[in-house]
């Protein structure tokens, strides 16, 4: 499809948004993301903030793919001693640095690691004013630090074992998954979040456990359609309807579908290679490439398409529209 320009005469601008960091793989998983939105037929751009040492060649391959390349500067937590539940996370509170992009009036979140099958723009027109993500599991090996899993409490089956509130102080708020949520960009949040991070002593889950503090009061949880965090096939199976599932979350350990050896605990499971395959499908799929859909518009509607541009671009010089030249659904 020819690339849209993200513009609703409204001012109301949205578009998915991602983080890459480093020079690693990781790039693999934000094509794969960018080829499934368009597979999706989502209408939004997909931007990718990237830390500056992504390098050239990976944000050429992200452009080529129509995402919208902004870099961002790292943000880092306090001085601190915390055992991370992954040492890399210490990277993650970066992510922070999307709530300053208000060219957007809302974005949705997603990680690297995750992939879009069925098309989710519907979200985008949740109510304003909140914060829209998945619940989290407590089961993981990766909890094994918190009194949650010291019990066997998880939220996603609260009846199981009893919190008790006399021994433990007052059960958590519901907490969620921080890989994929529905927000605003918005500079005095974006101001708020890294002055309240830098007097927040750091936690297991870095800013994962940070967002979920800031945004307690806020947070409205989604279905877990939105959000399959993979552990929950083992953890929660009562809870998941496969077929139903329109995002899913590689995070379990092994589970990165560019990485995949299916050598890890659960990764043998017919359910995860399904999924993996599933996202080696669109990864693969050349027809899904930028540079293919373009091609099959033709020069012309391409040709008109960059008139349009010029006429928004001198309307946005008047100050008459705001507009954001970007390329549809990533
Ligand atoms: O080396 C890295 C590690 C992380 N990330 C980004 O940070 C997100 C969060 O990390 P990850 O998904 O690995 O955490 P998990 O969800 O597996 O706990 C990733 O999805 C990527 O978008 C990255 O770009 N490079
Ligand atoms: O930096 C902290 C990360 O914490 C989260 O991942 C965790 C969490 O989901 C645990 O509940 C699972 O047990 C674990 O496997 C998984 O990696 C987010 O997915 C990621 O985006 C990022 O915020
Ligand atoms: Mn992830």
């Amino acid at each position: 499809m020819a690339p849209e320009i993200n513009t609703q005469l409204t001012g109301e601008k949205r578009a998915y948004v991602t983080f890459l960091a480093g020079n690693g793989d990781y790039v693999k998983g934000v094509v794969g993301l960018a080829k499934g939105l368009r597979k999706a037929k989502s209408k939004y751009p997909l931007v990718v903030a990237v830390l500056p040492d992504v390098p050239e060649d990976h944000r050429k391959q992200l452009v080529e793919q129509g995402c919208v390349v902004k870099e961002i500067q790292p943000v880092y937590p306090p001085e601190n001693q915390t055992d991370f539940a992954m040492a890399y996370y210490v990277i993650n509170y970066s992510k922070l640095r999307i709530w300053k992009f208000v060219e957007y009036s809302k974005m949705i979140y997603l990680d690297g690691d995750i992939q879009v099958f069925d098309n989710i723009d519907h979200l985008f027109d949740l109510p304003d004013g909140q914060f829209y993500a998945v619940m989290d599991c407590f089961c993981e090996k990766t909890w094994s630090h918190s009194p949650q899993y010291k019990i066997g409490y998880c939220q996603q089956c609260p009846d199981k074992v009893t919190w008790l509130e006399a021994e433990l102080g007052p059960k958590p708020p519901l907490y969620f998954n921080a890989g994929m949520f529905v927000y605003e960009p918005n500079l005095s949040t974006y101001h708020n979040l890294l002055e309240t991070l830098k007097v927040v002593p750091p936690t297991s889950f870095a800013e994962q456990d940070f967002l979920n503090m800031y945004f307690k009061d806020i947070y409205k949880p989604i279905p877990l359609a939105y959000n399959l965090v993979l552990a929950m096939l083992w953890r929660h199976p009562e809870n998941v309807e496969l077929d139903q599932v329109k995002v899913v979350h590689y995070c379990a350990a092994g589970s990165k579908p560019w990485r995949f050896t299916g050598e890890e605990e659960n990764m043998e499971r017919e359910d995860i290679k399904m999924l993996v395959k599933k996202w080696w499908d669109i990864y693969n799929d050349e027809s899904l490439d930028y540079k293919n859909l373009i091609g099959e518009q033709g020069g012309n509607s391409h040709k008109k398409q960059q008139t349009f541009q010029q006429f928004l671009e001198a309307l946005s010089e008047a100050g008459v529209l705001q507009y954001v030249k970007a390329p549809s659904a990533a």
